[in-house]
């Protein structure tokens, strides 16, 4: 992993939204896999400022997102959907139909699952994905359990995730109970995943990811598995390298 810290969470933005533009720049065909929740909002901002300067296109980008509520009517202002269209899909020359959310109101979940995770191999990887993290240390919304599911999947949301959510919402009665997520395999298998982390609350759970144990408990310590993690945080973190 690589960790990169930042004074600001302005300057973190900016270097995340550049990331993710040379990545578009060097491939204009990326395939990018997208996060929703508080932490990307700014970095989508600058990526819509880029764009509206003339300097990146975004024609023949194809999107994958992480997740949706399950049973949210997609015209609700919190589904992942109308996050994206508000914070991003809206303001930029992606393609409509390039654009992917798995849909949390198939009738049949388990089958939407299927569907989305063909959609992704069809492209062959995501090329960079990005990700937050849950203060449990959820990423997309796969909690922390025994066991972790390597495809796409409907997951019963934790009491704490759906806690944190409700400022999102006008109370937590709103707040869904199930979600759909890509799996942990489905994450894994983008080349390049930038991890981004924001705010000192969140600086034990990051520590935990970086230098705990591999552990289903903490999902998104699993990425120490992988050989392309950039990890931007405004967190007062170190990266242990070796045991001492
Ligand atoms: O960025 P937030 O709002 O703290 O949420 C943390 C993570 O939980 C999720 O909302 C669940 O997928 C992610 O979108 C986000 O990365």
């Amino acid at each position: 992993m690589i960790l990169h810290k930042f004074k600001n969470q302005a300057d973190l933005d900016r270097a995340a939204a550049d990331l993710f533009i040379s990545v578009v720049r060097s491939k204009p065909n990326a395939v990018l896999g997208m996060a929703t929740g508080g932490t990307p909002v700014g970095l989508y901002q600058e990526i819509v400022k880029t764009y509206k300067q003339g300097l990146v296109s975004f024609k023949e980008v194809t999107t994958f997102n992480l997740d949706e509520y399950v049973g949210l009517p997609v015209s609700h202002p919190e589904s992942y959907r109308s996050f994206m269209q508000r914070n991003l899909f809206d303001h930029i020359d992606i393609a409509p139909e390039n654009t992917h959310v798995p849909n949390g109101n198939a009738d049949d979940i388990d089958g939407e699952g299927r569907r989305y995770d063909e959609a992704i191999y069809q492209q062959g990887s995501v090329d960079m994905q990005l990700l937050g993290i849950g203060g449990n240390g959820h990423i997309g919304f796969n909690e922390p359990d025994d066991e972790l599911s390597r495809f796409t999947h409907k997951v019963t949301l934790k009491e704490s995730t759906r806690e944190a959510n409700k400022r999102f919402f006008n109370s937590i009665d709103e707040v869904p109970t199930h979600a759909i997520t890509m799996g942990m395999g489905s994450i894994l298998h983008a080349k390049a995943i930038l991890l981004v982390v924001k705010g000192q609350e969140k600086a034990e759970i990051l520590d935990r990811t970086l230098n705990g144990p591999i552990t289903t408990q903490v999902p998104a310590s699993l990425l120490q598995t992988h050989p392309r993690v950039i990890v931007m945080t405004d967190c007062d973190v170190t990266y242990k390298v070796s045991h001492s």
